[in-house]
């Protein structure tokens, strides 16, 4: 593979992002079922954080983080393109992962205000 973000004084990058050339559709799509199989556990370990993120927070307004969301985009841009991804797409999927996570925050907030002790 070629280097990628070569600049003077920069550190060698080299892109890891990799896909097998597929003989079939068949074969792309148990590629895809295989990493779907890898990102289910690593999503659903991101939501239960994201729950427990309601229970630190004082009010329901405090779910919506503004400067944290532009900050969580920025390092997965930064991520991206260490790896030769593509940043915008990247970040658009993880606006709207961040958009699911504040809904699925926001009840976990009120499902606490309902049930003040069954934390
Ligand atoms: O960092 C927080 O405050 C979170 O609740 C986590 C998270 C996220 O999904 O990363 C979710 C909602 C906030 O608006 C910002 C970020």
């Amino acid at each position: 593979m070629e280097d990628v973000g070569m600049s003077e004084g920069s550190p060698q990058i080299r892109p890891v992002v990799a896909s097998r050339p597929c003989a079939t559709m068949d074969e792309v799509r148990a590629e895809i079922d295989r990493l779907d199989r890898l990102l289910v556990p690593l999503i659903a370990e991101r939501l239960a954080y994201v729950a427990q993120a309601a229970r630190h927070k004082p009010t329901r307004a405090d779910v919506v983080v503004p400067w944290r969301i532009e900050e969580v985009v920025a390092k997965v841009r930064e991520c991206a393109m260490a790896i030769g991804a593509d940043a915008d797409t990247i970040e658009q999927i993880w606006r709207s992962l961040m958009a699911i996570s504040i809904d699925w925050e926001a009840w976990h907030f009120d499902r606490r205000e309902a049930r003040p002790s069954g934390r």
